[in-house]
């Protein structure tokens, strides 16, 4: 196999096992070069090879062994110009000479590295868009028709895995596709900062400042990582201003919203809504499968539609968790040659499941419901059919349903009712989910309470 090709495929197999940022951030950057014995990987910079070394090395010497069997190289590390990983490599099966990796300055590469890396695969229209999420979309489309304009900086919050770097993504994407030649800077907050230390220490902030504040979009991901840095937001602040007073486009995503953040400074905070701050929520159930659909389609798995419902009716929070059992069960049924059916889901992944269900008990349930609308715990489980009793209990038991993996005898049985009751309390509680505002507010608001 080529070294390309191994590498392809140890990052696809490291997409189902990282999270997107640490793939964007410290996978992406690296280049292969392989002889039949050893793959190394070549770092744009000292910082790119030591984070890699200490916290990914065993990950990819797995997804290695994954890829290319018995015959997997040894995975070796050094910094090097990704030029030399371009080079074909004319004997893919007999061993060659490695070429030395070239020690580069760092920070002479990090302009490289941090302006070629937005991943093509995010983009506006593989998005699928919700009502979770259907606002944050618009704003991207938005900021790619007009960048630097109004909506600057755009800002994106919410919760992990929710398709915030996604959308960032998209924006660079867009933007670059639009322009042809803009010179997009992705990076992590995290990475901002390092770099900047790097900079300072090796006498060469001038250099620092000049590139970030030359840049046509700077996308900088997660920035509650500033918190109580007060240098690096010092330094952030000034090249901010200097952004938006050129009308470069900035954006941000920050896992809440910036105000909330503790240990940022004021004038930094209120500049972080200056333009338009857009959130990202869990998505609702259609959503979800939507999701799950699309990404089964592009990556070429027929998933059938009851098995994305079943899925995705109890992965719930977050999308990437949501495409990491998609890659599971694509996987284990490729593997096994079995067909992918509900009942193979349900095995494969068990132990998955099992701890979302840990998440959320019925007695948790009842407990939360019980507080809600201030009633006893006990009466959740009473005869006693008085609509400010019956209402909750129904709500609790369609909880239930919802978010445990209980049959409908059991909740039965927890509610000292049968499982018609319950299929009814289901049925009644989704009606007047449509019907009825007052419920459908206190129903989100105890799945939220609830953590979903
Ligand atoms: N609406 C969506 N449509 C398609 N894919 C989505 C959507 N939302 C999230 N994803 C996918 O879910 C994964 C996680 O998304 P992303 O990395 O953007 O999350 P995030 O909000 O930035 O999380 P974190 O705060 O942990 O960085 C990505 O593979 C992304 O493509």
């Amino acid at each position: 196999m080529y070294t390309e090709d191994i590498w392809t495929q140890c990052v696809r197999w490291l997409e189902g096992e990282l999270p997107d940022k640490d793939i964007n951030t410290w996978i992406r950057p690296l280049h292969p070069v392989a002889s039949r014995e050893r793959l190394l990987l070549l770092a744009p910079n000292r910082i790119v090879l030591d984070r890699v070394k200490a916290d990914f090395l065993a990950p990819i010497r797995r997804a290695v062994k994954a890829s290319a069997g018995d015959e997997a190289p040894e995975v070796e590390l050094a910094v090097g110009a990704a030029e030399q990983a371009r080079a074909p490599d004319p004997e893919p099966t007999a061993p060659r000479k490695m070429s030395a990796p070239v020690s580069t300055s760092s920070i002479d590469e990090v302009p490289a590295a941090f302006t070629a890396n937005l991943n093509p695969q995010f983009t506006l229209e593989n998005f699928i868009e919700g009502k979770s999420n259907a606002h944050a979309r618009a704003a991207a489309q938005h900021v790619v028709e007009t960048p630097g304009a109004a909506y600057n900086p755009l800002l994106i919050y919410g919760q992990s895995g929710l398709g915030k770097t996604h959308l960032m993504h998209s924006v660079g994407n867009a933007v670059m596709r639009r322009t042809g030649r803009a010179r997009i800077a992705y990076l992590g907050a995290e990475q901002w900062m390092n770099h900047m230390v790097m900079a300072i220490r090796h006498g060469r902030a001038d250099e620092f400042r000049s590139f970030f504040r030359s840049v046509d979009a700077l996308l900088i991901d997660d920035i509650q990582f500033f918190a109580n840095k007060e240098r690096t937001q010092e330094e952030f602040f000034h090249t901010f201003n200097a952004l938006i007073d050129n009308r470069k486009q900035i954006v941000l995503t920050c896992d809440r919203y910036p105000k909330d953040v503790d240990g940022i400074d004021e004038r930094l905070k209120s500049r972080f809504t200056w333009g338009l701050s857009v959130a990202v929520e869990p998505p609702e159930l259609e959503t979800r499968v939507a999701i799950l659909l699309a990404k089964a389609e592009q990556n070429k798995v027929r998933l059938p539609e009851d098995v994305a419902f079943f899925v995705a009716q109890r992965i719930r929070s977050n999308v990437r968790d949501l495409e990491g059992a998609l890659a599971t069960l694509s996987a284990t049924a490729r593997l096994r040659g079995e067909p992918l059916t509900v009942e193979f889901a349900r095995s494969t992944l068990k132990d998955r499941l099992a701890a979302y269900e840990r998440m959320v008990t019925m007695d948790n349930i009842k407990r939360t419901v019980s507080t809600y609308y201030n009633i006893r715990l006990t009466d959740l489980s009473s005869p006693r059919r008085t609509r400010s009793l019956a209402r909750p209990r129904q709500i609790a038991m369609a909880l239930s349903k919802e978010l445990t993996q209980h049959s409908l005898p059991e909740i039965g049985e927890a509610f000292g009712k049968d499982h018609t009751t319950v299929l009814h309390a289901c049925r009644k509680v989704a009606e007047l989910r449509h019907e009825d505002l007052k419920i459908r507010e206190d129903y989100e608001n105890l799945l939220r309470q609830l953590g979903y």
